[in-house]
Formats: C-alpha cells, structure tokens, sequence
C-alpha cells in the first residue's frame, strides 16, 4: 500500500537541519506543537511584504486581499473537519480559547446551579479548567468519567454517569499524555440520547487523522494550528450552526457588531464573526489554511498510517529497555508514548538527552489528574509527525539508555 515519503516531506522542514549541542537535532514533542513547513513559513514572508492590511473593514485593495485570504482558510478549515457550513467555523487563537468560548458563551447562556457537566479523567486542563471556573461561578456539578489500567475511557461507567440534570459531555478525541484515541462518535451517540451535548477537544487528533464532525455529529470540535504543521495564535472551533445562532457573543469590540448606539443599544454580528472580536490573527489564520493545504497534499490517512508505524517502532524498542514503564497501552493509540523509569527522574532523562539532540517531553503534560491517578507526577513523552523516521527512534532509544546508565 501507497506510503510516505518521509524524505520528501522532510525537505520541506528548514528547522530539520538544526543541531543541537553538536548533534542532529532528533525533533520528538510533536503533541506540544508540531514543526512548520517552508510553505507555512513562506505564508508570513508573503502576506507582510504583499497585502498586510485589516480585514473586514477597509474599501481598498489591500483590505479585499487579507479579507479575501482570511475567510478562504475558513472553508478551507470547514472542509478539513467537513463541516456543513463555513459559517460553523469560528477562529480562535487555538483549544484552549475555543473550549473556554463554549464555556462563556454556551455555558453561561445554558447552565444553571445543578446542572451537570462529565468530563474524562484524561482531559488535558484547557478541558478541565474552565468547567471548574463554571463550577464555581454558576454552582454546576463536574463529573469524571474513569479510565481503565490501560487509559481507555470506561464505557459502561460513562452510561452510568448521565442523570436528567446532565447537559454536557467534554472529552478530548486523543489524550496527549496517553496517546489513548476515545470512540467519539460513539461517546457523541450516548450523549444525545440523553439529551446532552458533546463538545470535542480535537488538538491532538487533527494531526493524526481525518475529522468529519458531521459523521461523529459533534455538536462542538476544537483544534490549533500549531499541532497541525501550522503556526501558534491560530486555531478553530467547530460549532454546530443553530447552537452557535443561539449562543451570545462572550468578547465585544468590532468586528462582533452589526450597529452600536448608546441610546438604542448594540446589534450583534451574524455567527461566525459574533465570536471574533478585536483585529485577529489575520497572517497566522491565512499560514494555518496553508499549512492544512499542506496535510491534505500529503494526505492525512499516509501521515496517521507513518506514525502507527514509528508508534510500533518506537514502543517495540522502549518495551526492550530494562526498568521502562509504559503508560497509557490502549489498543487504539496515536503516535504518544508516555514511559516512566525506575531509578530515574523523568526530568533528569529529558534534560540529559536534550545534550543528545534529543527533544521529548518530560512532566505532567498538563494531564495532572490522569497522571496522578496512575501514581506518578511527570513521565517522559515522545510524541511523532510526519517527518520522523525509524532511525530517529533508534537514535532516541540509544540515547536514552546512554542516559539511563547516567542516572541510575
Ligand atoms: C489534548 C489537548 N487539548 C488542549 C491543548 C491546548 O492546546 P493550545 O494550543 O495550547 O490551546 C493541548 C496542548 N497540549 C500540549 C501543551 S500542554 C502538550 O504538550 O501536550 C492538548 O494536547
């Protein structure tokens, strides 16, 4: 079957040809954010020199230029989560301001004292936190849905968990600290039949596979650019329309206005640009439509397909290395590899290899809860992308055992 040709893809990574302490760099904290291709970075380059100017608001040549570019990487976006309209598309600066949208902007609107929010012990905290700050603001009640040894989302005790008070699901479709990939159509199909929405925290499954939020009809999707071969500042959220219609705006400014008087009051702005107030990230919006350009050029299911691959790779020579622990062994795994090792601190391995040119990541991931219920408080990540290769894992793996012999 057709496979990538990571060669070719990684020509288009300049970053790629860094070294680090001397040593080729070995790039493996992908889920903290991704690399950027010449073509992203060549948007930056374009737009400042070429047609810099505000979007929306200017009559002139310049403005229809930026306007033009800005709201084409709407469809573009809308295509990329196959969502029925482009209005359902709303820019963010990424997951963590697109789940905090909802939060404000749904949540205030239609959750009251007891009502009920679930919410995986997976989460990564932008999926946690503000329904915490809910809770304490409008007296709503969170409830975790457990994971298994293997951090696989309980089923049956998700089902358990729905009362006629429950109103919300929040789970994310892959965990980063994990690699776990939640059923979430499936998860989506229980919610509604109880009458709950689900919002899906999406930053580390863009990367990895194909999205089509009307097939898991999810009623909210969130990703970001920068996990996505893009760059930071730029990110979406996916919003059923008719709930996005209801929903009021949660920043003012311009852009979110139709008319502003102070005597007969402020009419909003349509969905989506309701919910983009201010002058947005005009040059990071245009390079993450490039960069989803990019993904689909090289197709997302080749990408998904490499990584399993290095995942397989990666995990059959970690399981080898004497004291190793891997958390987080759902069948059903993206390219993350979370690994404890006895005698070891993760932050002393991750700081020691980085003299190897190796760059993982080591700590909590912002996944506190989820590494707490399995008794550690940091592990060490490695997490893939397009551009890695078998021979970066080996090199990895054989610096991490120089490394291991170091500390122990
Ligand atoms: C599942 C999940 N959900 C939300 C976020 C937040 O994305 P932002 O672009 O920062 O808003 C992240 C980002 N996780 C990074 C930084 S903690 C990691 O190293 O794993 C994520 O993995």
């Amino acid at each position: 079957e057709l496979t990538l040709d990571v060669v070719k893809v990684r020509a288009d990574f300049p970053i790629l040809e860094r070294k680090v302490h001397g040593y080729p760099l070995i790039y493996l904290d992908n889920a903290a954010t991704s690399q950027t291709p010449r073509q992203v970075i060549a948007t930056f380059d374009d737009y400042y020199r070429r047609y810099n100017a505000n979007i929306h608001r200017g009559l002139h040549t310049l403005a229809d230029e930026a306007t033009a570019a800005y709201e084409g990487t709407r469809e573009t976006v809308r295509a990329f989560l196959n969502a029925r309209e482009r209005r359902e598309i709303v820019f963010t600066r990424g997951t963590t301001e697109a789940i905090n949208l909802v939060a404000n902007a749904w949540g205030r609107a239609n959750l009251k004292a007891g009502d009920e929010v679930l919410v995986s012990l997976m989460e990564h905290h932008s999926n946690i936190v503000p329904w915490q700050l809910l809770a304490e603001q409008l007296g709503i009640v969170i409830k975790v849905i457990p994971v298994d040894e293997r951090g696989v989302l309980d089923l049956d005790a998700y089902r358990d968990l729905f009362t006629e008070r429950t109103r919300l699901v929040a789970v994310n479709h892959v965990s980063n600290a994990f690699g776990t990939i939640n059923p979430v159509k499936e998860l989506a199909g229980i919610a509604h039949a109880h009458d709950a929405l689900i919002l899906i925290d999406g930053a580390q499954a863009a990367p990895h596979e194909p999205i089509d939020v009307q097939d898991i009809d999810a009623d909210f999707y969130a990703f970001s650019g920068h996990k996505v071969y893009g760059p930071t500042g730029a990110g979406a959220l996916y919003g059923k329309a008719a709930l996005l219609e209801a929903m009021p705006p949660w920043q003012g400014g311009g852009e979110m206005i139709k008319t502003v008087s102070f005597d007969t009051g402020t009419s909003f702005a349509d969905i989506p640009h309701r919910f983009e107030a201010g002058t947005p990230a005009i040059a990071e919006v245009i390079a993450l439509g490039k960069a989803l350009e990019w993904v689909s050029g090289i197709g997302l299911e080749l990408i998904g397909g490499w990584e399993q691959q290095l995942l397989a790779h990666a995990t059959e020579r970690l399981v080898a290395v004497d004291g190793l622990r891997i958390l987080g062994t759902a069948p059903h795994k993206a390219g993350v590899i979370s690994f404890v090792v006895d005698g070891a601190h993760s932050q002393d391995i991750g700081l020691l290899i980085d003299q190897l040119g190796v760059a993982i990541r080591t700590g909590h991931h912002c996944a506190q809860p989820l590494l707490t219920h399995f008794g550690v408080d940091a592990t060490c990540r490695a997490s893939f992308a397009a551009y890695n290769t078998p021979e970066e894992i080996d090199i990895f793996v054989d610096a991490l055992e120089r490394v291991i012999g170091m500390v122990r």
